[in-house]
């Protein structure tokens, strides 16, 4: 069905809240050239003046002739009149988790591309064939808990600046290959998507011999309404003090088998323990066991003191393995996975965790926290000083400290939205930029049996 495609492509755009330009991550493979080729059609459409589109290719320089193909995307863009840039990653590449990395520096290239280029949004090719290999990769990882429950997200902010859309995460390749072929352009195949060591390509394979489409365990309607309910649950139910320890009342600490509940305070504890990702699934058991049997005490998880007294629940990070961070004048480090510090002094500071300064303790106290757990909680809070022991004159220091919400500051699906703004709002961090398009967008990767624009004649932008 090629004309879905185009169909597509308009549907996208009258998801806007209003027109914007838009940035086309593109590969050179057929997804991304699909994406382009569609995007401009539909913008040539009368009706939707406003839009502007700009390209760009990142070449990853990890195999012989990828400056090659990232040149023959710049001539296909060119022909289309659309502006577009190459980006190549420069500088040492780690020998492990190289996938990773990459994905990490296209995203931070492409934000890069879209600043220079004064567009609004990025637009990635992802389709529904990506959909199902990440769903069943991230099930075989027992994501059960994170963002992994739902799939791929269609809106996606990326380091908090940017956000990411895929509006072809309801369409087949064989789709967008059609649609190709019909109109005469040919794309590149990646020679890595054959690489049977990679997890997608053996996934991919597997997926093609089956006859099932696998299905998220939560639709994105689902994930967002429980994200709903996830953030009112922090707002009546946990207090963060002094953005080292969480408090919540007794009755409600153990009450993890409503699952809501249950990620809210793991998504809590994440920021606390300086991590990105929520504990994996035998963590989540053994705090759920600890936590419903309602005895007072303390267990450790995912570097996070759960303490249980009868007045209620604490979280603080456990006092060990907090290393020391020096920051340089101007610079901004991340200290811990917990604190993004900016040294705003002539000199180099140090952080390190609290060690004798007795200030955090009576902070705490004066927060209203029992005085154990206060004493507890500030001997892992940071302390910044001169890094040189001879510096003095430095008082008060001039370094800017904010919390990092690593389970959401580089990558936010679209549907954790309301929940992330809930626990950055805790952090005393700003609420996280809304979407340029309204939410309805958000069901479209998931319309199984039809395209998200069959029926639907509402008017959306
Ligand atoms: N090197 C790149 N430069 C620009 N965008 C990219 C690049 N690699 C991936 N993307 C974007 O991310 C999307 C999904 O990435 P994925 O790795 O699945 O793509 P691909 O298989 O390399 O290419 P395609 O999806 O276009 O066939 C792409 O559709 C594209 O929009």
């Amino acid at each position: 069905m090629p004309e879905a495609v185009i169909a597509t492509a308009r549907y996208f755009l009258r998801a806007f809240i209003e027109p914007c330009r838009i940035l086309v991550a593109v590969s050179g493979g057929s997804d991304s050239k699909g994406l382009l080729l569609a995007l401009h059609s539909a913008i040539g459409d009368k009706d939707r003046e406003g839009f502007s589109l700009v390209a760009c290719t990142i070449d990853h320089g990890l195999r012989p002739g990828s400056a090659d193909e990232a040149a023959a995307v710049a001539a296909f863009c060119a022909e289309l009149g659309v502006p577009h840039l190459v980006c190549r990653w420069e500088g040492d590449k780690p020998r492990t988790g190289i996938q990773a990395a990459a994905r990490h520096k296209r995203y931070e290239l492409l934000a890069d591309a879209a600043a220079a280029l004064g567009a609004d949004c990025i637009a990635t090719g992802h389709t529904l064939d990506d959909q199902h290999e990440t769903i069943v990769m991230r099930g075989a990882r027992g994501e059960g808990e994170g963002a992994g429950s739902a799939g791929m997200a269609s809106t996606m902010l990326y380091g908090r600046r940017i956000w990411v859309l895929r509006p072809f995460l309801g369409l087949r390749r064989d789709d967008i290959r059609a649609f190709l072929t019909a109109r005469g352009v040919a794309w590149f195949d990646d020679p890595s998507n054959a690489n049977p060591l990679f997890e997608r390509v053996r996934v991919r394979s597997e997926l093609a011999a089956s006859k099932e489409a696998p299905a998220a365990r939560w639709s994105a309607a689902q994930r967002a309404a429980s994200s709903a309910r996830a953030a009112a649950l922090i707002e009546s139910h946990v207090r963060v003090h002094e953005t080292v320890a969480a408090e919540i009342a007794a009755e409600q600490a153990g009450n993890l088998g409503d699952a809501d509940w249950r990620r809210a305070l793991l998504s809590v504890a994440a920021v606390l323990g300086g991590r990105n990702h929520l504990p994996v699934h035998a963590t989540i058991e053994r705090i759920s066991g600890f936590l419903q049997a309602g005895m007072p005490g303390r267990m450790t998880a995912g570097g996070v003191v759960y303490d249980r007294r009868p007045s209620g629940l604490y979280l603080y990070r456990e006092a060990r393995n907090l290393s020391a961070l020096v920051i340089e004048p101007g610079e901004t480090k991340t200290w811990d996975g917990r604190f993004n510090v900016t040294n705003g002094e002539r000199s180099p500071l140090m952080v390190t965790a609290k060690g004798q300064d007795g200030q955090w303790d009576q902070r705490l106290i004066d927060a209203g926290l029992p005085s154990g757990v206060a004493k507890r909680a500030s001997r892992a809070a940071p302390h910044i000083a001169p890094a040189a022991a001879n510096v003095v004159g430095m008082s008060p220091i001039q370094a800017k400290v904010e919390c990092r919400i690593g389970l959401y500051d580089a990558f936010l699906p679209g549907f954790d939205r309301i929940m992330a703004d809930a626990v950055a709002m805790l952090f005393g961090r700003e609420r996280y930029p809304a979407p340029p398009v309204h939410d309805v967008f958000d069901r479209n990767g998931e319309v199984a049996g039809g395209l998200p624009w069959q029926g639907d004649t509402r008017t959306l932008c």
